[in-house]
């Protein structure tokens, strides 16, 4: 049976279970549940505490997890993403007071507030830039305010946290984030239930992002409509009854769905129609 830990709290955790379950495994009903078995489907699930994940699929006592980049760098554990899951998108920033630095040469002496002290340390240590790091568990944007740090160094996804304290991005994004799957480094790429549960949510991603469409145009516009909808692979084209015409159907992007209907409406096709993919594998 497949062992994965699943993210039990924060940002992680409602979107990790919401996307097992699009992906047809069963998911725990309420948040004390910390183990769940899905026998049908062969798997079971850890709810664990997402900075934790990468440390127990690293022990190898776990198979895969879902966790955010950034938190299994900060980890240091043996664990390496196979498959970027797309929500829970952050950058991981530096923030100070206006004025205070313009950018990280400038930290030299100061202390820095973060909760991803691995990810800082080894940061400051590529730079040559000689700080101090204090460790505090969330809400490190008051540390400033309160005179703990003179700079932070968090997750910013809006950057509303950091405006409400008064503070401003210094320097390049340390590094961009999203949820992943890790599995611990270099465990064989060929095992069949890891390969089925990656696949299932390859499934859950592209129908996500992708819709149907289909639509009738005249033989003689197939070449142009078909460069409109190429399809992953390419176009299913049949024939309609009305001699000239033909019917096309492929898969496209759902964010640039209105736009290729409107051109393909341009171009002459008519009953154009996109509808939703449930679920798929490629
Ligand atoms: N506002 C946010 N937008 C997008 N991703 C976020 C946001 N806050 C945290 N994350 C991501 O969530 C993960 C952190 O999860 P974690 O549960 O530790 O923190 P949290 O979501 O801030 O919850 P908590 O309230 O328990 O601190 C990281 O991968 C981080 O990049
Ligand atoms: O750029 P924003 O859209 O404001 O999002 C970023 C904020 O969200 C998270 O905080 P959270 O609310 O989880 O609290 P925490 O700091 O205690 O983890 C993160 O730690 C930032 O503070
Ligand atoms: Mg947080």
């Amino acid at each position: 049976m497949l062992r994965i830990a699943v993210p039990n709290k924060g940002s992680l955790s409602g979107p990790a279970s919401a996307m097992l379950h699009e992906a047809g495994y069963k998911q725990r009903k309420e948040s004390k549940e910390l183990v769940l078995v899905d026998p049908e489907n062969e798997v079971e699930f850890f709810y664990l505490r997402p900075r934790d994940i990468a440390i127990y699929v690293s022990s190898g006592k776990l198979d895969i997890g879902i966790t955010g980049r950034d938190l299994l760098l900060d980890s240091g554990a043996d664990a390496e993403e196979i498959l970027q899951l797309g929500f829970a998108r952050s950058t991981f920033r530096y923030a100070t007071r206006p004025g205070t630095a313009s950018g990280p040469a400038d930290f030299h002496g100061m202390t820095i507030a973060t909760s991803y002290e691995g990810i800082v340390a080894k940061h400051l240590d590529d730079h040559g830039i000689d700080a101090s790091v204090v460790h505090l568990d969330g809400a490190v944007e008051t540390a400033v305010q309160l005179g703990v740090a003179q700079v932070i160094a968090d997750v910013v996804e809006t950057g509303t946290s950091l405006r409400n304290a008064g503070l401003e991005i210094v320097g390049e994004p340390i590094l961009t984030s999203e949820a992943v799957v890790v599995r611990r480094t270099g465990a064989p790429a060929d095992d069949p239930g890891v390969q089925r549960f990656l696949r299932r949510l390859q499934g859950v991603l592209v129908a996500r992002s992708y819709v149907m469409m289909d639509y009738d145009c005249r033989a003689e516009h197939l070449e142009r409509a078909v460069a409109l909808t190429p399809g992953l692979e390419s176009p299913t084209i049949s024939p309609l009854h009305n001699e000239g015409w033909v019917a096309v159907r492929a898969m496209v992007p759902a964010k640039d769905a209105q736009r290729i209907m409107d051109d393909l409406y341009a171009l002459g096709a008519r009953a154009i129609l996109t509808t939703a993919i449930h679920a798929c594998r490629l």
